[in-house]
């Protein structure tokens, strides 16, 4: 992976009485009347905090919230203070800003073992350009930097990336290390067999992460919309699924060079199928190709029974016309889920179907389940997506994973071995 892993740590770090600056990522979401409606970051922020906090710091608290466009109420992170500080057990204060004489003055008033919570810091447009002048002001806080912010780690930001150049020691905070020694440290260095399960709408937002994790793993199973563009590019009727025309080539590419590197491509047998993109569509179980593994066809199955009892049978191999594959399907998620048995770690990006229909949410659901029976034998489970851990957390599976990560978009990066931002700023071990 290129981005190092090896970045100081926060447990070397001279910290009594000290100011220091931590870049969270408290990018929650919040509903209309600015409840939060999952407080997952702002739980995975807290193991630092209070470390800073029991170690005599000053803490400042830095975070975006959205993308706003200059100051916009609706993206202030007063609404997160009630939830933060009832966390930490302490009150924890809010800056109507994030630099300035005002803050200044707060920032003087933090009692070691306090915190304030800075405002917004995309409120300032200096800070998603990564102004030097504006970085200089936010090390002008602080003496110590610290970056725990993993879901924004892949942004070069003036508050995660360019703050380090003028504010040290600059150190990863518990969060970081955490998601960075499982999504480098145990991808770089598997426990064999290696799975990776990639899903999600389309290949060309996969493509990275599949060209990366092909050079690693032993299997690789692909799932949701993008499994379309392979079917087309075997010549399969994919009906009104979701396709890239322009990906065909690169689809075959990939299976071509899955058989090359000896990597076990699994794509599903049988999907579930839809009338229209929606909720309430009809839905139909549709055999297609019993594939073993994508580069030997060996047969052809139609699980008749199944098919038989509850569904209607439609021809293998095809997709009629008018209908779309929004879920892997019951013989895929067996096949899937006896494979998966073999294996000792696995990472998982993207749902195999649309899952927030409840209709087409079976097969993301089963394979969540699976990990999770997995993760109890000891198999390292990675959910590393923002869809899938939202998939994971419906199923109310989120704690039996051996790590979800906070990042979708910074994950996804990790795992397509790009370096990140936010990581490569900090300070060597
Ligand atoms: N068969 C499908 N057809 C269309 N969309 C799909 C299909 N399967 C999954 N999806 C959609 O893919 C989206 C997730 O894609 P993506 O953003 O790539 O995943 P992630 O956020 O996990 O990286 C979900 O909104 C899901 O509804
Ligand atoms: O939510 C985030 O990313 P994610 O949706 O990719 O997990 C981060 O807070 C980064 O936010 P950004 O994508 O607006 O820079």
């Amino acid at each position: 992976m290129a981005t190092k892993k090896s970045v100081s740590s926060l447990k070397e770090t001279d910290l009594k009485g000290k100011r220091v600056f931590v870049r969270v990522d408290l990018n929650v979401p919040l509903d209309d009347n600015f409840n939060i409606t999952d407080d997952t970051r702002i739980r995975a922020a807290v193991p630092t905090i209070k470390y800073l906090m029991d170690h005599g710091a000053r803490v400042i608290l830095c975070s975006h919230l959205g993308r706003p466009k200059g100051v916009t109420p609706k993206y202030s992170l007063k609404p997160l203070v009630p939830r933060l500080s009832e966390l930490l057990g302490v009150e924890v204060k809010i800056a109507n800003d994030c630099i300035g004489e005002e803050v200044e003055k707060l920032v003087a008033e933090i009692p070691g073992g306090g915190a304030l919570l800075l405002e917004n810091v995309r409120f300032h447009k200096e800070e998603e350009k990564n102004d030097p002048e504006f970085a200089k002001k936010l090390a002008s806080l602080a003496e110590v930097y610290v970056n725990d912010a993993f879901g924004t780690a892949h942004r070069a930001h003036a508050s995660t990336e360019g703050v380090a150049k003028y504010l040290k020691p600059a150190v990863a905070g518990f969060l970081m290390q955490k998601e960075l020694d499982y999504l480098v440290g145990a991808v770089a260095n598997p426990k064999k067999p290696f799975a990776a399960i990639v899903g999600g709408s389309k290949v060309s937002s996969k493509i990275g992460v599949i060209e990366s994790l092909l050079e690693k793993v032993d299997f690789l199973f692909l799932g949701g919309g993008m499994i379309y563009t392979f079917y087309k590019a075997q010549g399969y009727s994919i009906g009104s699924s979701l396709v890239e025309e322009d990906k065909l080539d690169l689809a075959t590419s990939l299976i071509e060079k899955a058989k090359v590197k000896g990597v076990k491509l699994l794509l599903p047998a049988d999907v579930v199928v839809a009338d229209k993109f929606a909720p309430d569509a009809n839905s139909k179980v549709c055999i297609i190709v019993r594939l073993n593994y994508v580069h030997s066809l060996e047969y052809v199955h139609v699980n008749l029974l199944f098919s038989a009892i509850f569904l209607q049978v439609v021809p293998a191999s095809e997709i009629a016309d008018g209908w779309m594959g929004l879920d892997i399907g019951p013989d895929s998620i067996k096949t899937f889920s006896e494979a998966l048995d073999t294996t000792k770690t696995i990472i998982w990006n993207g749902p195999m179907g649309v899952f927030e229909f409840e209709k087409f949410a079976a097969g993301t659901e089963a394979i969540a389940w699976k990990l999770a029976e997995l993760s109890g034998k000891g198999v390292t489970t990675i959910i590393g997506g923002g869809d899938s851990v939202a998939a994971v957390e419906k199923a109310g599976l989120a704690d039996k994973m051996s790590h979800i990560s906070t990042g979708g978009g910074a994950s996804l990066e990790l795992l397509e071995g790009k370096p990140l931002p936010g990581v490569l700023a900090l300070d060597d071990a």
